[in-house]
């Protein structure tokens, strides 16, 4: 059985935390006899899955210890979103991010994750001066342990495409609403209504493909427009707000996981974990002012 198929089999049977971290990243999961053992999910896993149509499975990660339960869940690729601002330092754009601050992110997300491929979003204004500073940013992602970059755009920035794939830096694209022009763009709206805007992400793709991407992000694309990239672009889509027709998908974990209150629309919540997170903080007041916490377990003898 493929490398590939073996990503798609239940993660890590039993229990994921006996087995972690004590046979490297190839090391069979315990009790998974008829099943070939996980391993990591590399650039050639992508361009796999579009040819067999499975699909690609990609949530964002900001730190170690979700990497881990992600990982764990079995997603083919986490993204270290600059949606970090947003998202976990109060932000209400992603433009104030810092290539420093995408820094340790990545690191964290790296050292968290056993098999997952790790991307790492190159922050407003750490590239689109050219293929020099694209590639010196790129490369202290990399360094912080992704395995491969993202940045917004499209055939204005096929030379930096370029130039980071010949460096051996796989990217991956992000085209329709590119968060970074938000200003731009005059608001958080849907790109590529209309013939002619949709002719233009088409091209846009094509071009980021031709320039070496490994895979490009659909953002807000009408749904049909992405089904038609995802069938004339050579490399995979990975949508988000772009319809079922990608080759892949993208959330954000906090908005997949419930822990807001708001969220985009074309977000989906497919668990309480906000709500589990307040009651399990709630109980443990409850519980420092009651006295029934902690408990003789809890503390140290003489
Ligand atoms: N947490 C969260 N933060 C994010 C993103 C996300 O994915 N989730 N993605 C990036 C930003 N992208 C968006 C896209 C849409 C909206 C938005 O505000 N949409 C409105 C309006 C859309 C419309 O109808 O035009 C809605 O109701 O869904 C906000 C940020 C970065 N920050
Ligand atoms: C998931 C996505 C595509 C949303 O804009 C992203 O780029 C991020 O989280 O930073
Ligand atoms: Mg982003």
């Amino acid at each position: 059985m493929s490398e590939r198929v073996s990503n798609h089999a239940s993660p890590l049977p039993g229990d994921a935390a006996a087995t972690r971290g004590k046979g490297g990243p190839t090391a069979p999961a315990a009790g998974a006899a008829s099943q070939s053992p996980r391993k990591p999910f590399r650039v050639q896993h992508i361009a796999q899955a579009k040819e067999r149509g499975e699909k690609l499975v990609m949530l964002t990660a900001y730190d170690a210890v979700t990497s881990r339960l992600l990982d764990e869940a079995g997603c083919d690729m986490l993204l270290v979103g600059d949606s970090v601002g947003n998202v976990m330092l109060g932000l209400d754009s992603t433009l104030p991010v810092e290539l420093d601050e995408m820094v340790v992110c990545t690191r964290s997300v790296a050292r968290g994750r056993q098999y997952a491929m790790v991307v790492a979003d190159l922050p407003f204004g750490s590239y689109e001066a050219g293929p020099k500073q694209a590639l010196a940013s790129a490369a202290r992602l990399m360094k912080a342990g992704a395995n491969a970059v993202k940045l917004e755009g499209g055939r204005p920035r096929a030379k930096s495409v370029r130039a980071l794939t010949q460096a051996g830096v796989p990217v991956v694209g992000h085209l329709g609403f590119t968060p970074q022009s938000v200003n731009m763009l005059g608001g958080f709206r849907v790109q590529g209504r209309g013939e002619q805007a949709a002719e233009t992400l088409l091209r846009d793709a094509l071009a980021l493909a031709e320039a070496g991407a490994v895979a490009v992000v659909l953002e807000m694309v009408p749904e049909p427009v992405a089904a038609r990239v995802t069938q004339e672009c050579p490399v995979a889509t990975i949508g988000i707000g772009a319809g079922a027709r990608c080759d892949g998908q993208v959330l954000v974990w906090t908005d997949m996981a419930g822990m807001t209150g708001w969220k985009p629309r074309f977000a989906k919540q497919f668990g309480q974990v906000g709500a589990a997170l307040t009651q399990a903080a709630t109980d443990y007041a409850q519980a420092v002012r009651t006295g029934a916490f902690p408990t003789a377990e809890h503390w140290f003898e003489a």
